[in-house]
């Protein structure tokens, strides 16, 4: 039989499958499917020779497929065009589930989204918030977050825009009043919103395991909008919040500088109010300034002759440069390094009180920190769900790799970790979904920053084991280990932003100290 057109599927029987098994007359079979690949035998990445090995021509080759692609190959449409037909009586058994699926990988999941586990925390709103926004961010974000992960362009507005308009940028500033009778994505009721909503947008976004381009959407909004939500003057709030929540509009968080990082005290930038009172001269620096480059207003830290103040400067008032800074991540986040060179800010810009600044900085930070909790514990789990698929399909020495003691031994301490970092995670969501805002400050700080501080050595000790287990496809950006890569090269930016693990671990203890009763003696 001679080899058929792409576009005519037919079913065949394994040994006519085996009659074309030489240069120019070339088929494989995977997961029942057969491809002709003589043609493309010629173009394939992973060179033309492998196709002519005797176990490959016009033979069974799903193993050896699986063990060294991705199933995305297979999926792309240049692909799926080299199937002719099927093997006789067989159906593929190996395709992914639909969009928007749990994974039915063990341990892929948080127990609570586990066949057959139950949970204290979760109602029906929040998993049908799950099951919708899975759905969203598998069909409408994952591709756009792939493609501007890769071309370091910043997150596409019309995507920001759609946000908006669903209700997912608002969600993303947690629960509050601001939701109330707002129309939000999955029909979820504003007043019923709760920090375990949030949670799910979190995590469910980081699955797309794509850092860059995670913080590039609307990462600044999600740490720049709230000082102005929570002590913003009701002029400052009808200009700025709105058009941001519907991706009008874009924001930053402008506080850390080449001068000083988590040492907020040893920042330069300075504000010189006019003797009218009217404006502020503001002059300085400002770096790592996530969505900087494109941010529309910079919530930034100044000094003032009163002490500190926060001025959320408008980029339209002139003086205000951004460059790009290359990071370790896809310039898709927007990271920029500011300038204010005699930046005249009218004194309608001021966020709370000249002299408070601090309180305006500090009030926001329990709960930065634990957003970043929600993401980094959720890309661990991630990472250790591609691990799961490589030992299973992987041979090593004509074995799978989980045959190895020592690869189980691994994957066995990292999965421990991410389990226990989700029901810690889990447990302060719950307290925080209890306490007030004040309550938080006082009872979580400390255990905010702990879990922090731990949940970013989980990610190191997944993302260092994760490369070991992967071995050199762990260090490759293409092919199987791509995420690891990624993870492995990211993972640090949790560890160091929004409070450094060990600045994070001290607070932990210090706070834990003022606690201490007075009688407490061994
Ligand atoms: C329809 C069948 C196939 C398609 C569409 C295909 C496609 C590709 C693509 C796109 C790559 C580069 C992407 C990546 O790094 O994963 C690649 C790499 C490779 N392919 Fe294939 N391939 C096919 C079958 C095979 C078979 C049957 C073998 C082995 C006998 C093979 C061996 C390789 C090797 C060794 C590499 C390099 C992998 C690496 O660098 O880790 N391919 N293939």
């Amino acid at each position: 039989m001679s080899a058929q057109p792409a576009t005519q599927k037919k079913t065949f029987t394994r040994d006519e499958v085996a009659k074309h098994n030489k240069k120019g007359d070339l088929w494989i079979i995977i997961d029942s499917e057969v491809y002709n690949v003589s043609k493309f035998s010629e173009l394939h990445p992973g060179g033309e020779n492998v196709f002519y090995d005797e176990e490959v021509a016009g033979q069974e080759a799903t193993e050896t497929f699986f063990g060294l692609h991705v199933r995305e190959v297979l999926e792309k449409p240049q692909y799926k065009r080299l199937i002719v037909g099927n093997i006789q009586g067989e159906q593929p058994k190996l395709k992914a589930d639909p969009a928007g699926s749990p994974s039915r990988v063990p341990y892929a999941e948080p127990s609570w989204l586990s066949q057959s586990y139950y949970t204290p925390y979760y109602n029906d709103s929040h998993r049908r918030l799950q099951r919708e926004w899975r759905k969203y961010v598998d069909e409408e974000i994952r591709d756009i977050a792939l493609r501007c992960e890769a071309n370091g362009k910043r997150p596409d507005v019309e995507l920001v825009k759609k946000l908006g308009a669903n209700g997912i940028n608002a969600m993303r500033m947690g629960p509050g009043k601001h939701l109330h009778g707002r129309k939000l994505f999955a029909d979820i009721k504003g007043e019923e919103f709760d920090y375990f909503h949030e949670l799910i947008i979190t995590q469910e976004l980081v699955r797309c395991a794509v850092r860059g381009f995670g913080d590039g959407l609307n990462g600044g909004m999600v740490i720049g909008l709230p000082p102005i939500m929570n002590f913003g003057s009701k002029e400052l709030k009808e200009e700025i919040i709105e058009p941001v929540l519907a991706g009008d509009k874009f924001i930053c968080l402008a506080v850390s500088e080449a001068f000083a990082g988590s040492d907020v005290m040893g920042l330069r930038t300075y504000a010189k109010k006019s003797d009218d009172g009217s404006h502020y001269i503001v002059n300085g620096t400002k770096k790592w300034i996530t969505n900087g480059t494109f941010a529309d207003y910079f919530t930034t830290a100044v000094k003032t002759d009163e002490g500190f103040a926060v001025l959320c400067i408008p980029r339209s008032v002139g003086g205000v440069e951004t460059t790009q800074i290359k990071t370790s991540y896809s310039t898709t986040a927007g990271t920029a390094y500011v300038t204010f060179d005699n930046c005249k800010v009218p004194a309608k810009y001021l966020v709370g009180e000249d002299g408070a600044g601090i309180p305006v900085i500090l009030s926001n930070f329990n709960h930065e920190r634990w957003v970043m909790c929600c993401s980094t514990i959720r890309a661990s789990r991630a990472i250790c769900e591609q691990l799961m698929l490589w030992i299973n399909q992987r041979k090593v020495f004509g074995k799978p790799l989980s045959s190895q003691a020592v690869v189980r031994q691994k994957l066995a301490a990292l999965i421990s970790q991410c389990e226990a970092a989700q029901t810690w995670l889990e447990n302060v969501t719950y307290q925080m979904c209890k306490m007030s805002y004040k309550e938080q400050a006082l009872h979580l700080a400390g255990q905010i920053a702990l879990l922090k501080s731990w949940s970013t050595r989980v990610s190191h000790e997944v993302a260092d084991n994760g490369v070991q287990i992967m071995g050199g496809r762990g260090l490759t950006k293409t092919g199987m280990g791509k995420f690891v890569e990624e993870f492995h090269r990211t993972y640090k930016f949790d560890a160091v932003l929004g409070g450094s693990e060990e600045v994070l671990a001290d607070l932990g203890i210090r706070q834990a100290l003022r606690f201490m009763p007075e009688n407490a003696r061994l």
